[in-house]
């Protein structure tokens, strides 16, 4: 892969980083935390065994965001060294250490050991020895890090869309590496995501009539992709997901992808979050019609909205939350260097940069997060925005 053979040793011609060893790990762990997400997504579809847990905010959470998390973060913490590696996640170990969650522990120990055991088939290396309990929940709990404007840490979402995971639908892993307050590497796992969107319909058939029977085995069936991108780069690639027991065979036919040529409305698509509670539908409905969107939402869980964006099959994705809720730089520090390399723009609504350098939220934020294919689409937007907004009831 071009971008990573011109590997100069961690600086190219102008003294930029490249991060091209950080970059490659970032992806193999990915990969892995796909591989572990798909084997218990089958489990809760076929069992329904009572593994969703409930946290605080009455959000789910299941032993696949504890054991991505961990598994993310011991393998960073091995390839970079636990006192220089700092990471920023979405989950933390109080309800997974409380007495009555020892079943759901030992299902994380397992879980992470299983995946652990087959990293060198991604490249990496794993444990000599199976992790105990105490280690899983210290690899949970070192991702502590409070993010900030200086320095440099990892942010993890290890399933975004825990909601469409539960409901065998769209989820993605994403991890970002932050420094000094910008995100420079993008790594989205899509497991449910095939590489090609025509591909979609068909899976979605096959799910909801078949896989209660038969969990998809094939190997040579596409599942999903990993998207990633380095700032600056230009670019932003795609890979399969690894399949079966195949090697991951670096860079495992990556290929380039950009955003859609499409800058008329009235051909554009819009994504946004499936559930009304997280995005104004009725807002981002008005809008459309104001602007001249024709064709239907696609509602999609997760940074997969962001993944759509970023390889063209949609043209614009809004979110707008309820007035108080803030966004946490996790579910969207991947997805907006995936969508700038690929040649889009990511803004708040009221045109600036998301800004990741204030802690765990996206502080500031201005209404919502606006992403768009190219430029006039996004200005056309922007506008549409501030028509809407007073007339709004958000
Ligand atoms: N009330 C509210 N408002 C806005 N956003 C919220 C809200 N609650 C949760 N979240 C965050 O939304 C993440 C999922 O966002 P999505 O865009 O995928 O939404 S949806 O699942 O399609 O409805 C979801 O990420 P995960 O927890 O990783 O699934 C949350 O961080
Ligand atoms: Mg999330
Ligand atoms: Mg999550
Ligand atoms: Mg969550």
């Amino acid at each position: 892969m071009e971008d990573q053979e011109e590997n100069t040793g961690g600086f190219n011609g102008v003294m930029e980083p490249n991060y091209s060893r950080e970059l490659d790990v970032a992806v193999r762990a990915v990969q892995m935390a796909c591989f572990l997400c798909q084997k218990v997504q089958q489990g809760l579809i076929s069992k329904s065994n009572g593994q969703v847990q409930s946290k605080e905010d009455s959000s789910p959470v299941t032993v696949a965001d504890w054991s991505v998390q961990a598994t993310v973060s011991w393998l960073l913490s091995e390839s970079f060294g636990s006192k220089k590696v700092s990471i920023v996640a979405e989950e933390d170990i109080q309800s997974l250490s409380k007495v009555e969650a020892a079943d759901l522990l030992e299902s994380v120990v397992k879980t992470v050991n299983d995946c652990l055991a087959e990293a060198p088939r991604f490249g990496l290396q794993g444990p000599q020895m199976a992790l105990g309990t105490s280690e899983v929940l210290a690899a949970i709990s070192r991702c502590n890090s409070n993010g900030g404007p200086t320095g440099r840490f990892w942010a993890l979402d290890p399933v975004d869309g825990t909601l469409g995971f539960v409901r065998g639908d769209q989820y993605a892993v994403a991890l970002a590496l932050i420094e000094d307050g910008e995100p420079v590497l993008g790594v989205l796992g899509c497991p449910n995501y095939p590489m090609r969107k025509e591909w979609l319909s068909y899976q979605h058939r096959y799910h909801r009539i078949i896989s209660k029977l038969t969990p998809p085995t094939s190997e040579s069936w596409d599942k999903g992709c990993v998207m990633y991108a380095r700032r600056g780069s230009g670019k932003t690639w795609m890979q399969p997901l690894l399949q079966g027991h195949k090697k991951l065979v670096w860079p495992n036919s990556a290929r380039p992808v950009q955003v859609s040529a499409i800058e008329s409305p009235a051909l554009a698509t819009f994504c946004e979050p499936v559930e009304k509670s997280n995005s104004s539908h009725s807002f981002t409905a008005g809008l459309a019609h104001s602007v001249g969107l024709r064709k239907q939402p696609l509602r999609v869980y997760s940074m997969v909205k962001y993944a759509a964006i970023a390889r063209g099959d949609a043209e614009i994705f809004m979110k707008f939350a309820r007035a108080g809720y803030k966004e946490k730089i996790w579910d969207h520090a991947a997805g907006i260097v995936i969508i700038q390399e690929a040649g889009g723009v990511v803004t708040d609504a009221g045109g600036r940069p998301l800004d990741f350098s204030k802690g765990l939220y996206l502080e500031g934020l201005d209404r919502g997060v606006i992403a768009c294919a190219g430029a006039k689409l996004h200005e056309k937007i922007i506008k549409a925005v501030d028509a809407s907004w007073n007339s709004s009831s958000l």
